[in-house]
């Protein structure tokens, strides 16, 4: 299958300090990848190289078969994302900042921010101004701003953080619909294994910058009856060699 994001030998260094060293990524069109790793593994940092907001100590990325360069942008347009909490301009209602944003990234389609906050499920409170929304409504809010302008990819950091239960369960669902109904491939990191396993066809694992493991849902599904046994064993393993 072909691969929308490619990330050979990457490694990024802060201070002197290599936070991401020497990973390979494939993540293959429509799929969902459920990027996992402990606090500070570095998915964000990878996840920011991915979008050009931090550029490579030394890697290459490629994007749709197009590498990503220092002043690439041409090819965000085929991404939508969230990165770290989704921030909106709280005295403005909800249909309106996302139609800001459609006006900023250049993306005209009639219909598009009402259909967008229906995905989402916010459809009857998109005239309400974002200091009335709770958390959860904001992380949908996020994906709706994430989606409004049809990427092919879509890129989310933690878009579970702060859900309750339910809220979780409609994310989930939401992200398999756009996967098998608009063919959106997805990137998304999770440090909590249970919100990732019922969903991810591929499984990256990440601990202290490195990629331990990249492999489909379905092998494991085969070896362990829990991936979060899996996880936790890898990650042990790996802290214990450190
Ligand atoms: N701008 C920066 N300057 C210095 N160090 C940084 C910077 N950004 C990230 N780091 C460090 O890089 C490491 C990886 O951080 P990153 O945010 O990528 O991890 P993460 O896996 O996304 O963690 P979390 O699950 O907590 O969000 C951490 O040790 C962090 O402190």
């Amino acid at each position: 299958m072909e691969s929308v994001i490619r990330i050979s030998q990457l490694c990024k260094t802060y201070k002197g300090i290599e936070t991401v060293s020497n990973v390979h990524m494939n993540i293959k069109k429509g799929e969902i990848y459920g990027f996992l790793g402990p606090n500070g593994a570095g998915k964000t940092t990878i996840m920011k190289m991915v979008l050009n907001l931090v550029k490579p100590t030394s890697g290459e990325i490629t994007v749709l078969n197009e590498r990503v360069l220092p002043n690439s942008y041409l090819y965000l347009k085929n991404i939508g994302s969230i990165i770290e909490n989704p921030v909106f301009y709280e005295a403005v209602t909800a249909y309106d900042n996302i139609e800001l944003h459609c006006e900023y990234v250049g993306y005209s389609r009639k219909g598009a921010v009402e259909e967008a906050l229906e995905i989402v499920g916010l459809n009857h409170v998109g005239d309400k101004k974002i200091a009335e929304f709770s958390l959860g409504m904001k992380q949908r809010l996020g994906i709706a701003r994430a989606i409004v302008t049809k990427p092919d990819i879509l890129i989310l950091d933690e878009p579970i953080n702060g859900l309750d239960p339910l809220g979780i369960k409609d994310i989930r669902e939401l992200l398999v619909r756009l996967k098998e109904q608009l063919g959106v491939t997805i990137l998304i990191s999770s440090h909590i294994v249970s919100e990732i396993e019922s969903i991810a066809d591929t499984i990256g694992v990440i601990n202290r910058g490195r990629l331990l493991t990249e492999v489909k849902m379905d092998e494991i599904r085969k070896q362990h009856s829990h991936l979060e046994k899996y996880f936790l064993e890898l990650i042990m393993g790996d802290d214990q060699h450190a």
